[in-house]
């Protein structure tokens, strides 16, 4: 039987670097789980990048979060999507998401669930975190994957006093641990389609 190789694009914003190196990790997942990954900063995004979104199995959001949701540039690019709602360009993609603040709470989850009405409003199917919270008992660490305990997402914070080195080693592997899981996921969801097809 021939390898499913899913392509799973990344759509983010970033806008002082700290994200970048979240996304960075999430793609270096999902190619470690055998995708094909296209990356995408969606504030310089060019025609032939909008037509790599519109080919791709699976597209992961990713912004800072500015001020309780994602930033205005990726509300920018969001707007600018409702070219393919249209068309239903993207209806049965897979989705995912992942966000970073300087604050632990930072009101992250409101970015993540702007993410997931987005992929909602696109008939997009929404891929959670699949981890466990860490950091969240007597013998727990700051080092726990999940370390912020999300679910809907990858969620990260970064020292606002800070340049990107400073993003957390952990937030890291969580957003690597979300990037395999899109791959792994998408690649059942192409095998299954092929199969039923057949
Ligand atoms: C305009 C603006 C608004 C922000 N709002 C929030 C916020 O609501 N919650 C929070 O925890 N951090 C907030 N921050 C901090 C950023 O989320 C944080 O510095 C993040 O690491 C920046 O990511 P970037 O380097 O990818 O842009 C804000 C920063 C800016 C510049």
């Amino acid at each position: 039987m021939t390898a499913i190789r899913p392509t799973v694009a990344l759509a983010y914003h970033s806008g002082y670097g700290h994200t970048a190196v979240i996304a960075e990790a999430v793609a270096r997942g999902a190619a470690a789980a055998g995708a094909e990954v296209v990356s995408i900063a969606v504030d310089t995004i060019t025609d032939e990048q909008w037509a790599q979104l519109d080919a791709a199995d699976a597209i992961v959001f990713g912004s800072p979060t500015y001020m309780g949701t994602a930033s205005g540039a990726f509300h920018v690019f969001a707007e600018a999507t409702s070219k393919r709602w249209f068309t239903d360009a993207w209806k049965d993609k897979v989705a995912a998401g992942f966000t970073n603040s300087a604050s632990k709470s930072g009101d992250k989850a409101s970015t993540l669930g702007y993410f997931q009405t987005l992929a909602a409003q696109h008939g997009m199917n929404w891929v959670n975190l699949g981890l466990k919270p860490g950091w969240n008992a007597t013998t727990a660490s700051e080092n726990d994957l999940n370390r912020l305990g999300f679910f809907n997402g990858a969620a990260a914070s970064s020292p606002s006093d800070a340049g990107a080195e400073a993003v957390h080693k952990a937030d890291i592997a969580t957003a690597e641990h979300l990037g395999e899981r899109v791959a792994r996921h998408t690649a059942i969801v192409l095998a299954g389609r092929a199969a039923l097809a057949g």
